[in-house]
């Protein structure tokens, strides 16, 4: 039975200089080593209702008639609506795309937003842009501890390249709806709900129900995969289970490789088995993605921390061999995300 991840868990909600910076060093340390962090969700940050209510609103937007959501589908600007293997986000090891359908929100322009929404849920866009707000706090409150943590000269060096007041940004908040297995009489053994991959931008933050398997990463030593839990111990009787937040490919090249960006995918558990207590692969899964990006005309200029600046990649074949901040050309937020 495979061995489950072993990613730290942190509590964000310490008050006083002193605590934060403490959880600014367990971060940056959980960012270098793992690239995955579980956040204790108590409800302080994102309450328990926020969560839920995201949830439900998940399932009726599925729900709704193919019609709606056939006529939001996915633009060239990341936003609407993606059909069951539309995405195929590991082509070389996939032979149909994801089991998976998806709904990708952009950012709300004063208050509204900028992309087709399906009738069903017009309704409930305030609460949609309610909790993309939470998102988005939260979003800044682990830049500025990142920044802390890494000493950054001033420390709040990635969160004004967040600030939404500095222009629009490729930020994603992401519905994602898998069915059970039970229901799809084809699937193979290379069939994956969502193919590896790393994410594109600063960092994520993934919410998940409790009894819900899938989520695996990719271990750094021997390059198996590990399932992560939805409720690691220790947090079985939170309000909520913990926010995992991961790094994106962009803030690993912007520091350089020094946090880093981790492969993951989403598969169907073994039947009969559970590499998890708890956990299964018969129920559909639901999961909501916050993709956090600075602002697209953000330069990513070398960051002031000297221990960014120290930092040489172990891997010598790795296009950022010996520290490129004096010699690469300075791309913008927007440019990296093209690129990809
Ligand atoms: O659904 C999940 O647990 C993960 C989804 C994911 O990795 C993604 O959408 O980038
Ligand atoms: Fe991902």
């Amino acid at each position: 039975m495979a061995k489950v991840a072993k990613i730290p868990i942190i509590d964000i909600a310490a008050d006083g200089e002193e605590a934060q910076l403490q959880v600014a060093k367990e971060l940056v340390e959980a960012a270098v080593e793992h690239g995955f962090i579980y956040i204790k969700n108590t409800g302080r940050d994102i309450h328990t209702e926020a969560v839920e209510g995201a949830f439900n609103l998940s399932k009726k937007l599925f729900n709704a008639p193919l019609e709606e959501k056939q006529a939001c589908s996915i633009q060239k600007n990341n936003r609407g609506w993606s059909a069951m293997h539309y995405e195929t986000l590991d082509p070389k090891n996939q032979r149909v795309g994801d089991f998976k359908e998806a709904f990708n929100f952009g950012e709300f322009k004063d208050g509204k937003p900028q992309q087709p929404i399906p009738p069903t849920i017009e309704p409930d866009l305030d609460q949609i842009r309610a909790f993309s707000d939470l998102c988005y706090d939260m979003c800044l409150k682990i830049n500025t501890l990142l920044g802390i943590g890494l000493e950054i000269n001033p420390p709040s060096f990635f969160t004004t390249a967040h600030l939404r007041e500095n222009g629009a940004s490729g930020t994603i908040l992401r519905l994602l709806h898998y069915p059970p297995l039970t229901s799809i009489s084809t699937a193979e053994s290379s069939d994956v709900r969502a193919g590896a991959h790393s994410d594109y931008g600063s960092i994520t933050m993934l919410f998940r129900l409790k009894g819900q398997a899938g989520l695996e990463i990719l271990t750094q030593d021997n390059k198996t995969w590990a399932p992560v839990p939805v409720c690691p111990p220790g947090t079985e009787n939170d309000p909520s289970p913990p926010i995992l937040v991961n790094i994106g490919d962009l803030l690993s090249y912007w520091t350089n490789g020094l946090l880093r960006s981790t492969v993951h995918r989403v598969v169907f558990p073994p039947a009969g088995t559970s590499a998890i207590e708890g956990e299964t692969g018969t129920e559909p899964r639901y999961s909501i993605a916050y993709f956090c990006h600075p602002v697209g005309t953000s330069p990513l200029t070398a960051v002031p921390s000297e221990r960014v600046k120290a930092f040489r990649p172990k891997d010598a074949s790795s296009s950022l061999e010996g520290n490129p901040h004096t010699e690469r050309k300075v791309l913008t937020a927007d440019e990296h995300l093209f690129s990809r």
